[in-house]
This record gives structure tokens, C-alpha cells and sequence, in this order.
């Protein structure tokens, strides 16, 4: 189990034009990945996701808050103490083509990572190979047409199980797809995404999509959890159907009526949408962060920040003073 507390991330950021200034990529995010689940953190460019998944990778450090893996707290812990830890979670960038050494054969590639953890566990040469060919097997590669040659010699989805394959050499507990298909010839996709379903299915290994698709959110089957992530904060969390079915926050509708499934789904607000290109997260701002660009905002929602909340008759938590209003757009879920 993956757990994050209140975790907060800012960035110093120096522009020739503009001078320093300061990010806030993450404004105290919680969540909670439990073993063989799923969980996808979605929402559109800029909003922090990668920033929250590479810091549960371990590739990222955190200004404030807390993240736990199986119990242990890694803020307890010196870096080097934190590394046995942060390598049950591997991540997948979204870019096969720069992940893999051009020089190195994929027998290569694998080998290093297998022969560390041979030593590490003090098993023979023999299983180096051994699980070479395995982890090849299982991400759908024959080993023998596979092993000699050099990334530039595979299609982009094949380099894509190389990269996972190399991710299994250490037996983790959960992947972190970061994009993981949208640099992947679309006929390929869905193998990927299949891949990942599989062996979370086989391996019981987590998995953790980040991505600006909910389709891709949904694919990875009815018992994960979306996070909805804008600015920084996650401001709808839930069920992954349920959350599409009936999406409670403002943002989280304007997200979904982008997705093909639901389009001509308008949003009934009078109040112009302001664009997020706009709004200038390095100053600070009250209220919640939506509300410039909310069609709903009362007075309220510009003075006050909601949080993460449950309340009656709602089954996702949800960061919105006014969660009746979605019954405006609210759909059955065999219409989605
Ligand atoms: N290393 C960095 N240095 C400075 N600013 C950064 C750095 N990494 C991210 N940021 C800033 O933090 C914010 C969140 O970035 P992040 O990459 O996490 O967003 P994202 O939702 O993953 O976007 P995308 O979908 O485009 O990858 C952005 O404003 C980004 O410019």
C-alpha cells in the first residue's frame, strides 16, 4: 500500500521575462494505492500529475507532507535508506524511444538490472538469463527473436514491453504509467493498456495511470479510483464508473464532455469560462482554485476553499460547496 499526506510541491521557476517565480504544483495531495489496485490520476496539462507520480517513484523530493509504502514513512528515512523502498515502484515514461540505451541490445538492457539483483539475492548466472526470457514472456515478447536486437530494430509498442519487461526485473509492487501510450502508434495502444490490465490480473502488481484520457482512466477496469487533479489539488476522487457516470465538481463535467463518448454534453452556467493559460499560479489566490473559471461560482466559492469532502446522497469525495448542481448533466451509466 502506497499512501500520501497533504503532500506539497513547489517549483522555482526563472523565465527571462518574467523573473523567478514560484509553482504550486501540488497543494497538499492525499491518496491511498492499495496492493494489486488500481488508480489514475487525471487532468489536464500543467495540473501536477506527473510531478505527483514521480514523487511516488522516488524521482522527485517533496516540500511538505508524507508518503508511506507498505507502513514505513520515507520522510523518516535517510535518501539511501529510502531506496529499497522507492524501487517496488517503477515508472514507464511515455517516451519508449529515449527510455531504452540505443547501443545496448535489449539482452543488454535487461541483464544489468538482473545480474544487481542476482548478486543481491545470491542466485546464479544461469538465472539471469533465465528471468531475462520470463520477463520478456510476459509482456507478450519472444525471447529469441527479441534479445539480439537494438531498440531502433523494434516498433514503438515493442520497445513499450521492453521498458516494462525491464520495470519486472526487480519484482514490483507497482507501476507508474506516465503517458504511457500517448508516444505509441494508436493501433498499439490498446496492447499496451491490455498489457498493464494483465499483469496487474497475473502479478498482482498496482497500477497507476496518469494521463489527460479518461478512457484510459476507465480501461483499467471498475475497481479503480480516479483522482482529479486541477492545480495542484485533487478535487474529486472516487470510483472510476462513478465518477463518469455522475461527475460531482464543475471541472470534473468539463473534463468528461471532452471525451467523445459524451459529447453535445454542455455545461448549463451563464458565467464566461476563463482559460487556465490565464490564471497565474504563483500568486497566491483565496477561494477555490476553480471558481475563475467555474459557470456555477456563487459568492461563496471565490471567499472560501473547499477540500476534499463527503457529503450525503454523494458517493465520490468531492472539493465543491454546490455538488446539487450536477444533477443538470447527470447521466445514467448505461448511457456513457
Ligand atoms: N522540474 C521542474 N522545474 C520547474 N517547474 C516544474 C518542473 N516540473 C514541473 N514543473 C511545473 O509544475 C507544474 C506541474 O507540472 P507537471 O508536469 O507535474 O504537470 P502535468 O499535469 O503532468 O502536465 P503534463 O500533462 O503536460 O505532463 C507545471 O506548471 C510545470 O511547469
Amino acid at each position: 500500500m502506497i499512501t500520501g499526506t497533504g503532500v506539497v510541491k513547489t517549483f522555482k521557476q526563472r523565465g527571462k521575462l518574467l523573473g523567478a517565480r514560484e509553482v504550486r504544483a501540488l497543494r497538499g495531495v492525499d491518496f491511498a494505492i492499495p496492493k494489486g489496485g488500481a488508480a489514475s490520476f487525471i487532468g489536464e496539462s500543467g495540473c501536477g500529475k506527473t510531478t505527483l507520480g514521480r514523487i511516488i517513484a522516488g524521482l522527485e523530493s517533496y516540500d511538505e507532507g508524507e508518503i508511506a509504502i507498505d507502513g514505513v514513512s520515507m520522510s523518516a528515512l535517510k535518501p539511501k535508506q529510502r531506496q529499497p523502498h522507492f524501487r517496488k515502484i517503477q515508472m514507464i515514461h511515455q517516451d519508449p524511444y529515449s527510455a531504452l540505451n540505443p547501443t545496448r541490445t535489449i539482452h543488454q538492457t535487461l541483464h544489468a538490472p538482473l545480474s544487481l539483483r542476482a548478486r543481491q539475492t545470491g542466485r546464479p548466472k544461469s538465472w539471469i538469463e533465465e528471468r531475462a526470457a520470463e520477463v520478456l514472456t510476459l509482456v507478450g515478447l519472444d525471447p529469441g527473436t527479441v534479445l539480439s536486437r537494438y531498440p531502433h530494430q523494434l516498433s514503438g509498442g515493442m520497445r513499450q514491453r521492453v521498458v516494462i519487461a525491464r520495470a519486472l526485473t526487480v519484482d514490483p509492487e507497482m507501476l507508474v504509467a506516465d503517458e504511457a501510450v500517448s508516444m505509441i502508434d494508436v493501433s498499439l495502444r490498446l496492447g499496451i493498456l491490455a498489457l498493464l490490465k494483465d499483469l496487474r490480473e497475473r502479478l498482482g502488481v498496482s497500477v497507476l495511470f496518469i494521463t489527460h484520457d479518461v478512457a484510459t482512466a476507465r480501461y483499467i477496469g471498475d475497481d479503480g479510483e480516479l483522482y482529479v487533479i486541477y492545480r495542484g489539488q485533487v478535487v474529486e476522487r472516487g470510483p472510476v464508473d462513478t465518477i463518469i457516470a455522475d461527475p460531482v465538481h464543475p471541472y470534473t463535467q468539463s473534463l468528461l464532455s471532452a471525451i467523445p463518448v459524451l459529447h453535445g454534453l454542455e455545461l448549463p452556467g451563464e458565467q464566461p469560462v476563463v482559460p487556465l493559460e490565464s490564471l497565474d499560479d504563483s500568486r497566491s489566490q483565496d477561494g477555490c482554485l476553480f471558481a475563475p473559471r467555474c459557470p456555477f461560482r456563487q459568492e461563496r466559492c471565490t471567499a472560501e476553499r473547499p477540500l476534499l469532502q463527503v457529503t450525503e446522497g454523494v458517493p465520490q469525495e468531492h472539493a465543491c460547496f454546490y455538488p446539487e448542481r450536477r444533477s443538470v448533466i447527470a447521466r445514467p451509466m448505461s448511457e456513457v
